[in-house]
């Protein structure tokens, strides 16, 4: 169990939990079994995923720009989840939900398959050394993975400031059945309109690197 009693289990260690009692975090209870989304948010708008959404700068932004659709925001850095929180409960953004976990663990268990509207993934860890690089979040299996719990027509949008990651996502996805490629002809852009700026892209942009997006459509 990744959660347990306020402690954080991992390799064996137990670390202190800052607790967070924001009526808009979702705890480890209330996901125990598959929830009721629409319950949660009181209405039955569209529903997009935020994965690893760090100290919320997207989430915050983007619930703005879409007040008619529902963000969950999820993240297992305890800190990144407390600031989430505080941001969206200042801004009242009753749009949004933040979950403390690992994403693919929670999607089994609190997904339902063919639910989500859109899928956000913004500058993943990149692990840039060669021999680390098969831990990476986004690759083919992945992919394939989230596609189950999109609707046909969900969107997902990936970002990051690795060249070699962005490429390798950009030259992957062609060969992921199901998907069109929304920026086509291009497989990847450096900009995007209307797309909120995550805090590591901002630190990105200030040191001069380019931040690669790519932007997929999942199929009727
Ligand atoms: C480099 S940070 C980027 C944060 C934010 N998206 C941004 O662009 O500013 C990557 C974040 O993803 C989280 N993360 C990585 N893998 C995850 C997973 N499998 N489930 C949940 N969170 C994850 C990390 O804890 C970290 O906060």
């Amino acid at each position: 169990m990744l959660f347990c009693c306020g402690y954080f289990e991992r390799k064996g260690y137990a670390v202190n939990l800052i607790p967070i009692t924001s009526p808009r975090f979702l705890t480890p209870e209330l996901l125990a079994a598959m929830p009721d989304w629409r319950q949660i948010f009181g209405n039955d708008n569209p529903l997009a995923l935020e994965i690893g959404c760090g100290m919320g700068d997207f989430v915050t932004q983007v619930a703005q720009l879409h007040p008619d659709w529902n963000f969950v925001a999820i993240d297992y850095y305890n800190k990144g989840c407390l600031k989430t929180c505080k941001r969206i409960d200042d801004l009242e953004l009753n749009n949004v939900r933040v979950v403390r976990d690992e994403a693919r663990g929670f999607m089994v268990r609190c997904i339902p398959p063919e639910s989500l509207q859109a899928v956000v993934i913004n500058c993943p860890d990149p692990w840039p050394k060669m021999r680390h690089r098969k831990r990476r979040l986004v690759n083919g299996e992945f992919v394939a993975f989230l596609a189950d719990f999109m609707l046909p027509g969900g969107d997902f949008h990936f970002a990051t400031d690795f060249d070699d990651y962005g490429e390798d996502v950009a030259r992957m996805m062609p060969g992921i059945a199901g998907f069109e490629n929304v920026l086509a002809p291009d497989f990847y852009r450096h900009t995007r309109e209307q797309y909120p700026l995550s805090k590591y892209m901002k630190k990105f942009m200030a040191e001069g690197k380019r931040i690669y997006f790519v932007h997929y459509r999942k199929q009727g």
